[in-house]
């Protein structure tokens, strides 16, 4: 679209050094300001008023876009004659508010349909220098604005020729201003200030003194700077919207913000102003009206100053009130602490308090405890002196009870007397024992306490009166009577030599017999080294064939003679110091004939029947007779077990096969040690005699048996003895048991750390003692471990002997 530009007052010459444009708009109010600020602040200048006029009507009109509307055509007829004649109006007003003023003042009109091009155009036609122009349109009209806000103060902005020097004023406030670029340097800015005894000098601007920063209007309260921060504008901003260079844009201070009401006062204040110049510009004398004006000016002053005082006042108290609510949030904070601090000290206090109540219970506990302990020693005491006294009275009940059996013996001799019978043998005694102790012995015939089977009966080991027993259980009495069983028991326990196991006593009630304990069990269990007893050396073993030869010389010399009919290494026991002891011998006269051979029968079928019989005289086997041969065929038998320790089974046909083959030393048992060789053929030689399958080729037991024997093992006694007479002598401490005080069988290993014979800690510890036998401290468990170790040293040592 073309430009209809009309020069209302048409060309004119102006001097634009002395010159300063205002440009005013439709707005007279905001046009006034506009211009007053212009006087106010280039005292003595010539004001020129420039107005553009949008001739949107006649546009409107030539195009003919409205010629249908009637209705907007009436209205575009209205505006031409009201606006028109309303322009020219307000010219003449604000030309003569400027005369009253003693301004020099001219008009500069245009018509052009973009208000903005209007300006710049003028700008350029007059070579204008120096502009004051409006920085806002209606909606941000404020004093706090801090750049311009309307499109045209920005458009001419940047549009305007470098040349021209523009202000943006708002609301009487300086809010940016555009520096002249060209012909700077030619311009003296100072020349733009006010002269000093101007009316209006004081409030001449304080940007003219300083290039980059301009202040509107300061107050001397003190402000914060984030307030003032607040109010700079940034460079950033200029060249965005204003398309300058950085260099080219002074960045501007803003005015203190004023409160509503204030700025409604201020505004006030300054539209009063403004009708008392219009007032003033109605009056006709100049000099009272220039005298009015400054007077106007002055009050004005006083007024902005009284307001700036009021405003600081108002800042300072607001500073004050708010250093007083601080005060108070001290204050208020300082009590929480104290009552804090009191709230803590008293709860010191109390666990003070409790402290030291804590601190007498203790006390108290103390000496409680150290009370209770002397209790528990005088309980003590008066526990170990009741035990002393229940051993006491065991004692005393086992003795009487022996004095009972003793009484009853007495008793049964007496009834024997009576009847006419035979007295006892001279010096045989033996004891009779209840069923109730045997079964105390054996406790309850515990299955662990059962060391053997035989086919005459279990044997038990027990305890009876504190000695050591093995109480062998036979079969039923069948036929036999109580009194023939004990008549067979009294002859028997009068057949008595040192390698015959001794009878103790019977229970006729239980018909079971009680014998010696041997602890080293029986010849078969050491010849096959059960439980890891070491082999028995070759001089102990021809000392047991010397003993067993012994007994039974003695047993067949017996009147009448007694064979024991059942020779073979589990029927011979050793004791402590391996001295071999005959067990059974004539037992078979306690079972009745009948039972005897299906005992025997099924005993010898139900076990190893061929191992059971090959110890046997093959005689006796077929004819069932027992013989004094059938026990010399049966000691061959144990002298070849003896030098071989070979199974018996086929050990006869073995060794005449290693006599014949001239390979003796293949079947002799190395393990007992170095045999002296021809000493250990010639017990071969006489062995397999012994074996001759005819009785009567058998050797005699004394003259040809015996004659070897025994000078055999006498040597070997001596050297033996030699080697071992000073050891014999002493036991090693260690090996005897603390309660006991015997060597021990079966040590055990107490909580205590100590080892003591099984029978004897158990002993101790079934009768309710829970301390050390040794320490007398109190046992943590009463649990026993084997010490092996103790054991093996112990059996290693017996049979050194
Ligand atoms: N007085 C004892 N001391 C230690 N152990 C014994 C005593 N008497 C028997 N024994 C043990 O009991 C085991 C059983 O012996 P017992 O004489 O009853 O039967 P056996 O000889 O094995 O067989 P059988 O009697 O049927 O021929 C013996 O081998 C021995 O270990």
């Amino acid at each position: 679209m073309g430009s209809l530009v009309e020069e209302i007052e048409g060309e004119r010459e102006y001097d634009v050094e002395e010159t300063i444009f205002v440009a005013v708009g439709k707005n007279v109010e905001k046009s006034k300001t506009t211009l007053f600020w212009a006087v106010q602040n280039f005292p003595g200048k010539r004001i020129c008023v420039l107005h553009v006029q949008r001739p949107t009507h006649v546009l409107a009109l030539t195009q003919g876009k409205l010629a249908r509307n009637k209705l907007k055509q009436h209205a575009v007829e209205a505006f031409q004659k009201l606006e028109r004649p309303k322009m020219h109006e307000r010219l003449e007003e604000y030309m003569l508010i400027l005369d009253h003023a003693g301004v020099q003042a001219d008009t500069v009109w245009i018509e052009m349909d973009s208000v903005e091009k209007g300006i710049v155009e003028i700008i350029v036609r007059h070579s204008v220098r120096w502009l004051v122009m409006g920085a806002a349109a209606d909606k941000y009209y404020s004093k706090k604005l801090l750049q311009p806000k309307s499109k045209k103060a920005i458009f001419v902005c940047q549009m305007a020729p470098v040349s021209c020097h523009i202000w943006f004023a708002c609301k009487g406030y300086l809010i940016f201003t555009r520096i002249g670029g060209k012909d700077r340097s030619n311009i003296e800015i100072a020349t733009l200030s006010p002269p000093l005894d101007s009316p209006v000098r004081t409030v001449q601007l304080e940007f003219l003194s300083s290039e980059s920063v301009h202040r509107v209007r300061s107050l001397d309260v003190e402000e914060d700077t984030d307030v003032i921060k607040g109010k700079l504008r940034p460079v950033s901003w200029c060249s965005e919207h204003l398309n300058l260079s950085s260099s080219e844009v002074v960045d501007t201070y803003g005015s203190i913000p004023l409160q509503r009401d204030e700025e409604e006062e201020y505004q006030g204040q300054a539209s009063n102003v403004t009708d008392q110049l219009l007032e003033l510009s109605i009056m006709d004398d100049h000099n009272l009206k220039q005298n009015m004006f400054a007077e106007t000016v002055k009050q004005w002053k006083e007024e902005n100053d009284a307001m700036e005082a009021k405003c600081k006042a108002k800042a300072l108290e607001c500073l004050c009130v708010k250093e007083m609510s601080r005060r108070k949030e001290m204050e208020e904070l300082l009590e929480r602490e104290k009552q804090e601090v009191q709230k803590m000290k008293d709860q010191h206090d109390e666990l003070m308090k409790e402290l030291q109540v804590v601190k007498d219970q203790t006390k108290v506990l103390e000496s409680q405890i150290a009370d209770s302990q002397c209790t528990v020693e005088e309980l003590d005491e008066k526990f170990f002196s009741a035990v002393e006294l229940l051993i006491s009275f065991k004692k005393k009940r086992d003795d009487m009870q022996i004095e009972h059996g003793n009484a009853i013996r007495v008793l049964k001799d007496l009834r024997k007397l009576v009847h006419g019978e035979n007295a006892s043998f001279p010096g045989t005694q033996i004891l009779e024992f209840s069923f109730m102790e045997i079964n105390n012995a054996t406790r309850n015939f515990d299955p662990s306490w059962k060391i053997g089977e035989g086919k005459y009966g279990s044997v038990y080991k027990g305890l009876l009166r504190h000695v050591h027993v093995a109480i062998k259980m036979l079969p039923s009495y069948g036929c036999q009577s109580l009194l023939e069983f004990e008549n067979e028991v009294e002859i028997l326990s009068r057949v008595r030599h040192p390698n015959l196991i001794m009878i103790i006593g019977t229970c006729p009630e239980s018909r079971s017999l009680v014998f010696e304990y041997l602890r080293n069990g029986s010849l078969e269990d050491r010849l096959a080294c059960k439980n890891n007893t070491p082999p028995l050396p070759w001089q102990t073993r021809t000392r047991i064939a010397s003993e067993i030869c012994s007994a039974l010389i003695f047993l067949h010399s017996n009147k009448p003679c007694i064979p024991h009919g059942n020779l073979k290494p589990s029927k011979v026991l050793l004791d402590a110091n391996f001295v071999s002891k005959l067990s059974d011998s004539g037992i078979y006269r306690l079972i009745p004939q009948g039972e005897r051979t299906d005992i025997s029968a099924s005993s010898c079928t139900k076990a190893n029947p061929e191992v059971a019989s090959v110890y046997m005289d093959p005689e006796y086997l077929e004819n069932g007779k027992v013989t004094r041969e059938s026990d010399v065929y049966s000691l061959g038998m144990l002298l070849l077990r003896l030098l071989t320790g070979r199974p018996a089974l086929g050990l006869l046909k073995d060794v005449k096969c290693a006599i014949e083959t001239e390979n003796f030393n293949m079947v002799l048992d190395w393990s007992a040690g170095d045999w002296p060789l021809a000493e250990a053929q010639l017990l071969a030689h006489l062995a397999l005699r012994c074996c001759e399958k005819l009785p009567l080729n058998r050797l005699d037991l004394v003259s040809e048996i015996w004659s070897v024997l025994g000078p055999m093992s006498e040597s070997c006694i001596n050297s033996a003895s030699c080697l071992g007479a000073k050891e014999r002598c002493r036991i090693p401490s260690h090996f005897v048991c603390p309660i006991f005080q015997e060597v021990m069988e079966d040590p055990l290993i107490a909580a205590d750390g100590f080892t003591y014979e099984a029978d004897a800690i158990r002993g101790w510890l079934e009768s309710g003692h829970d301390r050390s036998p040794m320490t007398n401290l109190k046992l943590e468990h009463c649990s026993l471990v084997p010490n092996y170790a103790l054991h093996q040293a112990i059996q290693e040592w017996q049979q050194q002997w």
